[in-house]
């Protein structure tokens, strides 16, 4: 099937631009049965802790419940940022405060939601913001902007008593943690894809919960994310509505509702086999992801579909529910990954029959402090395909080194 897409259609507006791009997607189809493991990659689905599904249900349903509440008010935040920033001039639109403001508040409104829905237990975030520069003399204008953001958020959220400036920024620096592989981490991206917020395009609110080391749950809130799936839209298509809240329990499969809270829907990644089939999601920004390695490995692969680029987890969120098969992300040398950018769409598309690995078809390593841990780049697919893939990866990856 022949679509077209533009960075309007995929960011929920209804106006196709001249940067429109024709894009090939598989018919989606879903796996139905339990998901078998080729022994070429070294990964492990066991899940330890837990001795029956309804173990693993029972778990985490009150963390849930919590993160799902945390990140929908998050991303209404972010909304009326990126909204009053769109509706701005140009010149505003290259300031980089908006988005410092929306970063900021929506670390506060999680964390705060958080410890509120969760008062019985230990608290522990590994997030990526922290409150250094709110704290400094030429801060206190914009942590005002916040903590004002902050209350009218939480208010209609229904939570009464405003917070102050330094409840705001107590909120924030809760997201110190160091995580680690003994109890339980929340990990939060507040915006994941800052590029992409600026732009008016895809950005995530995006917080997991390890426990032991492992993500045991994930939520992703994409408010510019269409319901419908990337591969059902044409040039001729009216674009539907945008805002989808994706979520994850380990052992219990992915879910995902609009951000309005319409009922869950359990997805399910791609069951395409066929790589000249598959299309591939990677990053909007080719200074996080090399797009000429990620070409050289979809034409070892047959791909035949151009990319699709896309800012943030949405790439994980869109691969959940099949809209693509693959992604593929493979940042320049000297970039450490962190785990807030991984934590929640790797469970998410784990959940969804999917496989999350490094370059080398390792699982990632989340246990072992902020930083991922990793061999050169991240891949995903559907099982079937991953063996294909990895190959392709590592013939690429020799080839880009012996030609340098
Ligand atoms: N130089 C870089 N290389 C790779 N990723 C980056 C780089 N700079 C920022 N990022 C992070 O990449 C992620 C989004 O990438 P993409 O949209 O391309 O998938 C975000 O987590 C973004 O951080 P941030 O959360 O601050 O936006
Ligand atoms: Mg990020
Ligand atoms: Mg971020
Ligand atoms: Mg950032």
């Amino acid at each position: 099937m022949a679509i077209a897409l533009s960075s309007a259609a995929l960011s929920g507006k209804g106006t196709i631009n001249p940067l429109t791009r024709v894009l090939h997607f598989d018919r989606n189809c879903y796996y139905s049965s339990t998901p078998k493991l080729k022994p070429i990659f070294s990964l492990s689905l066991k899940r330890p802790r837990f001795s029956s599904r309804a173990a693993a249900t029972m778990s985490y349903d009150k963390e849930l419940a919590a993160a799902k509440k945390a990140c929908s008010l998050a991303a209404r935040l972010c909304q009326k940022v990126q909204k009053a920033l769109l509706q701005s001039d140009v010149h505003a639109k290259s300031d980089k405060s908006p988005v410092t403001v929306a970063d900021y508040g929506s670390q506060a409104v999680v964390s705060f939601v958080l410890q509120k829905e969760l008062s019985s237990s230990p608290f522990s975030l590994v997030a990526e913001e922290d409150s250094g520069d709110l704290r400094k003399e030429d801060g206190q204008e914009t942590l005002q902007r916040i903590t004002k953001l902050v209350n009218e958020t939480l208010a209609n959220g229904g939570t009464a008593s405003p917070l102050s400036d330094q409840d705001v920024l107590a909120a924030i620096d809760s997201g110190k943690s160091e995580g680690g592989s003994l109890g339980q981490h929340w990990v939060l991206d507040p915006i994941d894809g800052t590029k992409g917020f600026l732009r008016g395009d895809q950005y995530a609110i995006a917080l997991g919960l390890l426990d032991e080391g492992k993500v045991v749950l994930g939520v992703l809130a994409c408010p510019n994310l269409p319901l419908q799936s990337l591969a059902c839209h044409d040039q001729h298509t009216i674009q539907g509505k945008a805002g989808c809240l994706f979520f994850a329990q380990v052992g219990t499969g992915t879910y995902m509702q609009s951000l309005d809270g319409s009922e869950p829907r359990k997805v399910n990644v791609s069951c395409t086999e066929n790589p000249e089939e598959a299309s591939f999601f990677e990053s909007y920004e080719a200074a996080h992801s090399m797009h000429d390695l990620t070409s050289l490995i979809a034409k070892k692969l047959g791909v035949k579909a151009p990319p699709v680029r896309i800012d943030s987890q949405a790439k994980y969120g869109a691969l959940s529910r099949g809209d693509g098969a693959i992604y593929m992300r493979f940042p320049h040398r000297g970039y450490r990954e962190k785990i807030w950018d991984h934590a929640a769409g790797s469970v998410v598309v784990t959940e969804a029959g999917g496989v999350v690995t490094d370059a080398a078809g390792k699982p990632l390593d989340f246990s072992r402090g902020r930083y991922l841990d990793l061999d050169t780049g991240i891949i995903v697919t559907n099982q079937k395909l991953m063996p294909t893939l990895l190959n392709a990866v590592q013939e690429s990856l020799k080839e880009k080194a012996s030609s340098l």
